[in-house]
């Protein structure tokens, strides 16, 4: 305990210990009065001493408080910090430090081994923490700290747990110990319910992209934000960033605005999914990490030598373990950061010569190289996919397939099975993403589609896909939805050979 002796006054900090043995430690000194006063987040005692005890005080606190304290309970609230914390927004670690009592038992060394294992669901189970601790002046014991929670008093134990104690000869009698807590003991929920307003949520939940934890943080929690940051950083290894999204996602190139809530400001972050390595911009392209079983799912659909043509790929996801998997791959996204890593990451793991990717808007992709090579490859006998995973508004760019083709060609062709994805808010989220798809293309996808539930991204918002063989009848009908784009000249096609750092 941290004391300051200053001519028969103490001072020190009232939160460093129980509160329980602050009374005690009065009785004992036999003190004439006692101030409180707060600096910065510390209560501070200042004690005056009775003349002839001021002398000895520093020895004489710790053991008799033990004895004294012996038939009160132990302190359940082990792990929580204490009050001075509540409100803090500029982390001060020391402020979390505090001394708690802990019940123990004195157990010889011969049998502590055997006695733990026995004991082990009320022992003290805490990262950073020894729960067995030498006994001062004797060699041949040791204490076996036990949790607080559990253990209260002898009557504690369960039949088992006695039984083992008494076949290893050990006394069921509670021994007090002083333990030692810091901020590095407390898990991040317990720092910031114990920092943040008491009564309001707490969510320390995250995203991890890399090296970068993304969070969501609520308006009161704002004022806390450095504060948390810190604090998901410290107790997250490999996390040296911390960021909070300003905005919600609805930017055309589905990116979030965020800040730095902590750490360093490098946002170029290194992930890997489903075993291949993916580099990017966090702040300026679309990933997410809930995705990658849907990445997984479509891409164990593919067989080698078919053909993917991925219209909204983002930096790959798809794109890549498809042309790894041995397919041929046309990739395309409107913004031109992801285009930059989706080249960089084709690179990174050497498919650049299965990849082909375009920096175009979906519809042209679709109007323009799709159209061009689509003939071609429906002749062939391996299958070509289209995959389409811009939810908020795939479903509207299905009019593109119609009257895509010349009717001349659609005799004996292998036509594309599409993978088209859509957020729905509707009761029955099916029949909402096929009702929409078959109104864009203007048929009837009923009973002709399979739809898979990708993920609930909200309380009443789904995450699905639709997946279908496009209907000759589309593909091929009289009633064309192509705009001007097809009258421009072709498109700008890039093998990914640039080299983007
Ligand atoms: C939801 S993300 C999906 C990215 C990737 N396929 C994945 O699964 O992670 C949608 C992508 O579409 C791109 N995008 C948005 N509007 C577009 C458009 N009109 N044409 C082409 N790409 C577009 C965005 O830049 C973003 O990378």
């Amino acid at each position: 305990m941290f004391m300051v002796l200053l001519n028969k006054v103490i001072i020190f900090p009232c939160n460093n210990i129980n509160k329980k043995i602050v009374p005690s430690i009065f009785s004992l000194l036999q003190i004439q009065n006692c101030v409180k006063s707060r600096y910065r987040y510390r209560t501070l005692c200042s004690v005056v001493l009775q003349p002839d005890r001021a002398s000895t005080c520093s020895e004489s606190v710790s053991k008799p408080l033990f004895e004294q304290h012996q038939h009160s309970g132990m302190d359940p609230s082990l792990y929580t910090a204490p009050p001075e914390v509540r409100g803090m927004t500029c982390l001060d670690k020391e402020v979390f430090s505090q001394t708690v009592i802990v019940p123990a038992l004195r157990v010889p060394k011969e049998v502590l081994n055997k006695l733990v294992k026995s004991l082990k669901k009320v022992a003290l189970q805490r990262p950073g923490i020894r729960r067995v601790v030498e006994v001062e002046g004797s060699d041949d014991d040791r204490l076996l700290l036990l949790d607080p929670a559990s253990v209260s008093s002898p009557g504690s134990f369960s039949d088992a747990e006695a039984e083992a104690l008494q076949s290893f000869g050990v006394p069921q009698e509670l021994q007090r110990y002083e333990l030692r807590l810091t901020y590095d003991n407390l898990k991040s929920e317990e720092v910031l319910r114990a920092v943040l307003p008491e009564g309001q949520d707490v969510t320390s939940g995250f995203s991890r992209v890399g090296h970068i934890a993304h969070m969501n943080l609520r308006e009161h929690q704002l004022p806390y934000r450095n504060l948390i940051g810190q604090v998901i950083m410290d107790k997250n290894p490999g996390v040296t960033c911390v960021v909070n999204k300003t905005n919600t996602i609805d930017s055309a190139y589905r990116n979030f605005k965020m800040e730095v809530m902590a750490g360093e400001e490098n946002m170029v972050a290194k992930v890997r999914e489903n075993g291949v390595t993916y580099e990017f911009d966090f702040s300026r392209v679309y990933w997410n990490p809930r995705l990658s079983t849907e990445h997984e799912r479509v891409v164990a659909l593919l067989k080698r030598g078919d053909t993917v043509l991925d219209v909204f790929a983002g930096v790959g996801p798809f794109a890549i373990p498809a042309a790894r998997r041995g397919c041929t791959v046309l990739a395309n996204d409107l913004n031109p950061e992801s285009h930059r890593w989706l080249q960089h990451n084709c690179k990174l793991n050497k498919v650049e010569r299965k990849v082909t990717t375009f920096n175009l808007d979906g519809r042209a992709f679709i109007h323009g190289p799709l159209k061009q090579q689509l003939p071609v490859m429906m002749k062939g006998t391996a299958s070509v996919h289209v995959v389409m995973n811009l939810p908020a508004l795939a479903l509207e760019f299905l009019d593109a397939f119609r009257g895509l083709l010349d009717q001349g060609l659609s005799c004996d062709v292998n036509l594309p099975q599409v993978h088209c994805y859509g957020f729905s808010k509707e009761d029955d989220p099916q029949k909402d993403v096929v009702e929409r798809a078959s109104a864009s293309l203007g048929f009837s996808l009923e009973g002709l589609c399979s739809v898979h539930l990708v993920r609930n991204v909200a309380p009443n918002k789904e995450m699905m896909c639709v997946s279908f063989t496009i209907p000759k009848e589309v593909l091929f009908s009289r009633e064309s939805t192509q705009t001007e784009a097809i009258e421009e000249p072709a498109p700008k096609r890039q093998r990914c050979e640039a080299t983007t750092n």
